[in-house]
């Protein structure tokens, strides 16, 4: 193994950047995504936030999932207040994830992502010449059906990591699922349709460190795209902004409430949704200081289900705007196209009607 971080050709940038850099390495340069904001941060509008303590009861519960629906369709993302995930789960595992990351590099490398894989910790390198790489070390795993668990990820954790997140596994699931159904509320979906689609489905975690950047306007935290699945829950680790949201072709900086978690309307919701909502394309930058951590679960369909339009939706006044498609096709087009920007969703659009503008 080289100092540089490399293991066969898996790359740790983290450990890459303990040595001083003189430079930024070529293939780390992204200056295709930096886009200038157009106005000052403070003058940008934030995104919405929505409390699941109004959505109990009465008045203040329409009132709330009014603002929820209202948030899905004009933003494709919201933060979530009083979300009920217990903040001792929450706080365990910002603690063991931080652990994670300063265990020497032979024992994360141990999770290594191997090439032709999608799970595991690292970044791989196919190509330096012409590939570009984000600055940051992904670990991706599959949490859900079970047995499609990698062996070698989760069960072979620390103990106390694993435990920590199969802890918050359980609330976040739970968080879904009430998520799930107050849309399919407001989109006034059959019940059934939204439970068959997403109730117990192909669910993923990634875990993503952003080493601190010398010169953080020459890269890119992670690219722009929009989430896959049907919603992703977001929960920023160690208190360092970096999430931005493309809202009407500008920039937003997300700042993140210290107990909310960021809540994404993935491509696969758009689908269901017939277009009523609409995937949201954000990236990451990094500090220059500071090292970022987040957190992302992704709540997607099933796996044996046929992504593509709620039946319910469907009549002569509203004809489907997207494709059918098996999930399973739809998973392996998604991961052999990498994370980009919509593309998936751009494809399943029936000709004629006008493309997302971002
Ligand atoms: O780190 C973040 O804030 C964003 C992460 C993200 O977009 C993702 O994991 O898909
Ligand atoms: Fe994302």
């Amino acid at each position: 193994m080289s100092s540089l971080g490399h293991e066969n050709n898996t790359i740790s940038l983290q450990e890459l950047c303990k040595e001083p850099l003189l430079a930024i390495p070529p293939h780390y340069i992204q200056l295709d995504h930096q886009e200038s904001f157009s106005s000052p941060s403070h003058l940008m509008p934030a995104i919405p936030i929505v409390d699941m303590a109004s959505m109990t009861v009465g008045q203040a519960k329409d009132f709330e999932l009014q603002k929820l629906h209202s948030s899905c369709k004009e933003w494709g993302v919201f933060q979530v207040v009083n979300h009920g995930v217990s903040s001792s789960v929450v706080e365990k595992l910002k603690y063991e994830i931080e652990e994670f990351y300063k265990l020497p590099l032979e024992e994360k490398m141990r999770y290594k992502l191997r090439p032709g894989d999608v799970e595991g910790y690292g970044q791989t390198i196919a190509n330096l010449k012409d590939q570009k790489i984000d600055w940051a070390d992904r670990f991706l795993m599959v949490i859900n059906p079970i047995h499609k668990r990698n062996p070698h990820l989760l069960s072979e954790l620390p103990s106390s990591l694993r435990e920590a997140m199969e802890a918050y596994f359980k609330e976040s699931q739970k968080l879904a699922m009430v998520l799930f159904k107050l849309i399919g509320q407001a989109l006034e979906i059959d019940k059934r349709e939204m439970e068959d689609m997403f109730e117990d489905g192909l669910q993923l975690v990634r875990m993503t460190y952003y080493p601190p950047c010398p010169q953080p306007e020459l890269v890119v935290g992670l690219r722009p795209h929009s989430d896959a699945g049907g919603l992703t829950i977001l929960l920023q680790v160690n208190g360092v902004q970096g999430l931005q949201v493309k809202k009407n072709g500008v920039w937003i900086p997300v700042n993140i409430l210290p107990d909310a978690f960021v809540v994404h309307i993935g491509d696969a919701m758009e689908i269901f949704s017939n277009g009523i909502y609409k995937s949201i394309v954000h990236r990451a930058t990094v500090n220059s200081v500071k090292e970022r951590i987040s957190i992302g679960m992704f709540f997607n369909p099933k796996l044996e289900m046929e992504i593509g339009p709620a039946t319910s939706l469907i009549n002569e006044k509203n004809p489907p705007q997207y494709k059918r498609m098996p999930m399973e096709q739809y998973v392996k087009d998604f991961f052999s196209r990498k994370l980009r920007s919509k593309t998936i969703v751009d494809q399943m659009r029936i000709k004629g009607e006008q493309p997302n503008t971002e």
